[in-house]
């Protein structure tokens, strides 16, 4: 299965929810409809073709939408275009009821900001025309009759749709706004995360070292920078080739999540290169934290079976008053694991 595959099958998905979503809407809505524009049906004497119609509109024509929909290619689209047709029946229904004040403004407002939170202003727009539309067509064919009074009765049966609906919708915009949400945070979680690793990227742990500068500015005292590279990883790839590469990078990084404290803040800056942010720790501390890292590198069981032994460089660097900014920070750290592997690799520096 390629990408635009699972994006299709993630598309039908979430259409088939929608739809179902949508079902339990209109059913709800046009239950609620039916008793105002009956009463006015009945107070304007209108024929039992129209009762008839009515009915079919509130007791059929949600299931009828809901199988059209969910056997439709899109079911997305195929809901859009419901909710399309419901604002249409929505003008058919105001022209007829002669645009009786109370229970023509209720609904044509549902309607409306019912397709608003749906489909956003283009199926509003699209909605509002189409239910403009078939009013004026009916409205005009009728003779164009206005009813201004609104008895207690309709008035009455009016009230539920003001206030069950708009309650409805309430509840259902919060939750899709809870998803949005819940999602939004997953996205912000992925962009601060090692593509390859489950481990913090550049970005997390440049947002990291900043906070910390910024505490041992107003709160003095010990904080360290580890700066780790795989040694001789271009001879990994080479000699066993990318997959056993990645998998060594896997290791190191779980090796690094084992060693590190709640505060710690292990990340991959990219390719064979880890940093550690350690607050709260003295360069001995940070030295013996660096020490159980290499003893557990040197067991490595990936590149064991290849009878190869992968070592590692670290460099740490303690945060200096002098120090200002992520980068001078990072730099000391990498400077440090310069000298480790100018003295021969395998080995920790301090600075
Ligand atoms: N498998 C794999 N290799 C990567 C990845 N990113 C970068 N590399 C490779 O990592 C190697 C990095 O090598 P260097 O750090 O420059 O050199 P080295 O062999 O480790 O040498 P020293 O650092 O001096 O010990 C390069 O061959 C890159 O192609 C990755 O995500 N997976």
């Amino acid at each position: 299965m390629n990408g635009s595959d699972n994006l299709n099958k993630n598309e039908r998905i979430s259409g088939r929810r929608f739809v179902r979503r949508m079902y339990l809407m209109r059913i709800l809505g046009t239950l609620l409809c039916f008793f105002p524009i009956l009463s006015v049906l009945q107070e304007l004497q209108r024929p039992l073709w129209t009762i008839v119609l009515l009915s079919a509109n509130a007791f059929l024509w949600p299931t009828l939408a809901f199988l059209r929909a969910r056997h439709a290619r899109s079911p997305l689209n195929s809901e859009h275009q419901n909710l399309v047709i419901d604002a249409g029946a929505g003008g058919l229904w105001i022209a007829l009821m002669a645009v009786n004040p109370l229970p023509s403004v209720v609904i044509a407002t549902v309607l409306l900001t019912d397709r608003l939170s749906a489909g956003g202003f283009i199926l509003m727009r699209k909605a509002g025309l189409t239910m403009v539309g078939i009013f004026l067509l009916t409205w005009l064919a009728q003779g164009m009759p206005v009813e201004r009074v609104v008895t207690q009765r309709t008035m009455f049966a009016t009230l539920p749709l003001i206030a069950i609906y708009l309650l409805a919708l309430s509840v259902l915009t919060d939750s899709i706004a809870v998803k949005l949400r819940m999602k939004s945070r997953e996205l912000e979680r992925i962009a601060m995360m090692d593509p390859l690793l489950d481990i913090a990227n550049r970005r997390l742990l440049e947002k990291r070292i900043q906070y910390e500068l910024e505490k041992l500015r107003t709160t003095p005292g010990h904080s360290s920078l580890m700066f780790i590279d795989i040694d001789n990883f271009k001879e990994v790839n080479d000699r066993f080739g990318h997959k056993v590469g990645d998998a060594l990078l896997v290791t190191v990084s779980k090796i690094l999540h084992v060693a590190s404290r709640k505060n710690d803040t292990p990340a991959r800056l990219g390719g064979d290169e880890f940093v550690v942010l350690l607050p709260d720790t003295s360069p001995d501390e940070a030295h013996a934290v660096a020490t159980q890292i290499m003893n557990e590198a040197s067991i490595m069981p990936i590149v064991q079976e290849y009878a190869f032994t992968c070592t590692l460089s670290i460099g740490i660097a303690s945060a200096l008053p002098g120090m200002h900014t992520v980068s001078e920070w990072l730099k000391a750290a990498d400077d440090a694991l310069y000298q480790a592997k100018r003295l021969g690799k395998n080995q920790i520096y301090s600075h």
